[in-house]
């Protein structure tokens, strides 16, 4: 086959590599959720991996090694609450070049500690190896304590959906950066840069959501859009969104600012914008949606992702090969 995995797309090559493995009989949740939880020894546990690479996910000259440190624990310490865990131990695996400052990777170490404190974790394990740039693997492991994990295929029609954290920020801070315009930027737009530095997932929002009953939920990585499309597909569902709720979300005025600056839409920054790892939950219209979120649109029968009612093709998400 001569096809490349351009050709293919990050998605679709997900799917082609997890079909080749076994639905092993510990495997309670597999590939193509937030977290995978396994039935051995029970099955509280929920396990998560994620790669960042230097030139891919952060610069050395954009992001300091404790907000690099911040992000690869974020990103991943939020899978875990996505489902509707608490996140309990991180392991990283750190691979850089002999040249690094001693400093830099001690700084990592600072940022992965902190942010693992953010979410009442702490780092467990993890290997280094030399490498050309730097790469980190980390794992995260949670325990749901009790409560079914909350998969991306359990939307219901009538569900209300709901975020819990920001959207747009993190995008909006890297196309400031970008643009050159990140370095000592004052005001509301230094807040969109750390956004992309230093993501803040509402960590104990995932259980909250689980423990309201949420029958669907996962953390937003690569888009609004993008990432309920996979609960929209998983579900057998469509999920419309809210286009005031969103307006206003995208109304505020650091992103306002910073989008009539670069000549961007904000509400693209916050349809499409990756890397706030916010929440996003579909809870029955009975539950009490739970304190720091708010209502952004709901699942009906039908297929996709829209926009009061309007298709929102073209607006994607990130896709490492697109
Ligand atoms: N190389 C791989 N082998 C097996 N499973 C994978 C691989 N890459 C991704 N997956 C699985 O595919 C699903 C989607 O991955 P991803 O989009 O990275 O999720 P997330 O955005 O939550 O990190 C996850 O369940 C993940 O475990
Ligand atoms: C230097 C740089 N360029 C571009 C981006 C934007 N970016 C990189 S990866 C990504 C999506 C999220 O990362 P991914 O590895 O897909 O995490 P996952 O979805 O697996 O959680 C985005 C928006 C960035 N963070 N840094
Ligand atoms: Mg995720
Ligand atoms: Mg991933
Ligand atoms: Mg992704």
């Amino acid at each position: 086959m001569t096809a490349t995995l351009r050709d293919l797309g990050e998605f679709e090559l997900i799917r082609a590599i997890t079909a080749r493995f076994a639905r092993g009989r510990d495997v309670l949740v597999g590939p193509g959720d937030d977290a995978a939880v396994l039935a051995a020894p029970d099955a509280r546990v929920v396990v998560t991996t994620d790669l960042l690479l230097e030139g891919r996910h952060f610069r050395r000259d954009w992001s300091s090694g404790l907000d690099v440190g911040h992000k690869a624990a974020a990103q991943n310490l939020a899978d875990v609450a996505a489902m509707g865990a608490r996140p309990t131990g991180l392991f990283v695996g750190f691979a850089a070049p002999g040249d690094l400052t001693v400093d830099w990777a001690l700084a990592l170490a600072d940022g992965l500690a902190a942010e693992c404190a953010r979410a009442g974790a702490t780092v467990a394990g993890g290997d280094i190896s030399s490498a050309d740039s730097i790469m980190l693997g980390v794992t995260a492991l949670g325990d749901l304590e009790g409560r079914a994990p909350v998969l991306r295929s359990g939307a219901r029609p009538g569900d209300v959906v709901v975020l819990a954290g920001s959207l747009g920020r993190a995008e909006a801070g890297l196309a400031l950066l970008t643009a050159g315009l990140g370095q000592g930027a004052d005001a509301g737009w230094a807040g969109l840069v750390t956004a992309h530095r230093r993501p803040r997932p509402p960590y104990p929002l995932g259980p909250a959501l689980a423990a309201a009953g949420a029958h669907a939920m996962c953390d937003v990585s690569d888009g609004l859009v993008q990432d309920l499309g996979h609960i929209a597909a998983a579900s057998g569902m469509r999920i419309d969104l809210d286009l005031a709720g969103l307006t206003a979300l995208a109304g505020g005025a650091p992103l306002r600012s910073a989008a009539a600056e670069l000549g961007a839409d904000p509400l693209d920054w916050v349809l499409t914008g990756g890397e706030d790892h916010a929440l996003v939950a579909c809870l029955p219209p009975s539950a009490a949606i739970p304190g720091g979120c708010e209502r952004i649109g709901l699942v009906l029968p039908g297929t996709g992702v829209t926009l009061a009612g309007q298709p929102t093709a073209g607006r994607g998400g990130w896709n490492h090969f697109r």
